[in-house]
C-alpha cells in the first residue's frame, strides 16, 4: 500500500528532522519551506491561519506546525510568541525571566494543523508537555530546548538524545493525535 502524500510546510529544519522521523514509515512527507505569515491570537488562531496560508500556497493536503513554550508564573507567556522571545534573550535569558517567580514550572505546546486543500477547514491536533524551565544545559542546536526539562527526567531535551525526546515531547504527543486522525480518514 503506497503512503498518503502529505507536504509539511515549515521554514525550520529542527522541526522538520523530528517530524520526518516520527511520520517515517506512516506518512511520504515532503516540505516546502515557506516563511508562514503568523497572526497574533491564540496557538490554536496562529496554527489554523498558517494552515489556511499553505494550504492556499500548496493547493493539496498539507501539516502546519506552532509550538509555543508558557510559563506558568505568567499564565502561560511567552506562548505563541516563544520564537521571539528567544531570537533576543537566547535560552539564558529565557531562564532569566523567571528570576522574580518561585514557580518555574512551564509546557510546551505543539499544535499540528491539517488542511486536506484550499478552502477546507484546518482540523487541529495537539500536544503539550509539562515540565520546568531551568539554567541552559546541553548542546544549544534546536531553540529552548536546553531551557526545558520535561517532568520525569532530570534532564534537558536537549541533553536527552533525540530517541528519548521524540517518545515524551510535545512534537511525539501531537503526532500520536495525527496519525490516529490520518487512520481515521479514507
Ligand atoms: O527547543 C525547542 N524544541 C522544540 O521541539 C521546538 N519546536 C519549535 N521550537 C522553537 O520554538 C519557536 C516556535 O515558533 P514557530 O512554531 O513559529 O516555528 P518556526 O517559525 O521556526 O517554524 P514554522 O513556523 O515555519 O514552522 C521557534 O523559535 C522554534 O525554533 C522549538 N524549540
Ligand atoms: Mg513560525
Amino acid at each position: 500500500m503506497s503512503l498518503r502524500k502529505l507536504t509539511f510546510v515549515t521554514g525550520n529544519k529542527n522541526k522538520l528532522r523530528e517530524m520526518q522521523k516520527l511520520l517515517s514509515g506512516i506518512v511520504d512527507l515532503d516540505n516546502r519551506s515557506v516563511d508562514l505569515e503568523e497572526i497574533q491570537g491564540t496557538t490554536q488562531e496562529v496554527a489554523i491561519a498558517k494552515c489556511r496560508q499553505a494550504a492556499a500556497i500548496i493547493g493539496g493536503p498539507v501539516i502546519t506546525e506552532d509550538v509555543g513554550l508558557g510559563f506558568n508564573a505568567m499564565k502561560g507567556l511567552p506562548g505563541p510568541y516563544i520564537k521571539w522571545f528567544l531570537k533576543e534573550l537566547k535560552p539564558e535569558g529565557l531562564y532569566k525571566m523567571l528570576a522574580g517567580f518561585e514557580d518555574k514550572s512551564g509546557f510546551a505546546v505543539c499544535t499540528i494543523a491539517y488542511c486536506e486543500g484550499p478552502g477546507h477547514e484546518p482540523v487541529l491536533l495537539e500536544g503539550v508537555n509539562h515540565g520546568t524551565i531551568v539554567e541552559p544545559r546541553g548542546p544549544d542546536s534546536f531553540g529552548w530546548d536546553p531551557v526545558f526539562m520535561p517532568n520525569g527526567f532530570d534532564k534537558t531535551y536537549a541533553e536527552l538524545p533525540s530517541e528519548i525526546k521524540n517518545t515524551c515531547s510535545h512534537r511525539f504527543l501531537a503526532v500520536e493525535k495525527l496519525k490516529a486522525f490520518l487512520s481515521e480518514l479514507q
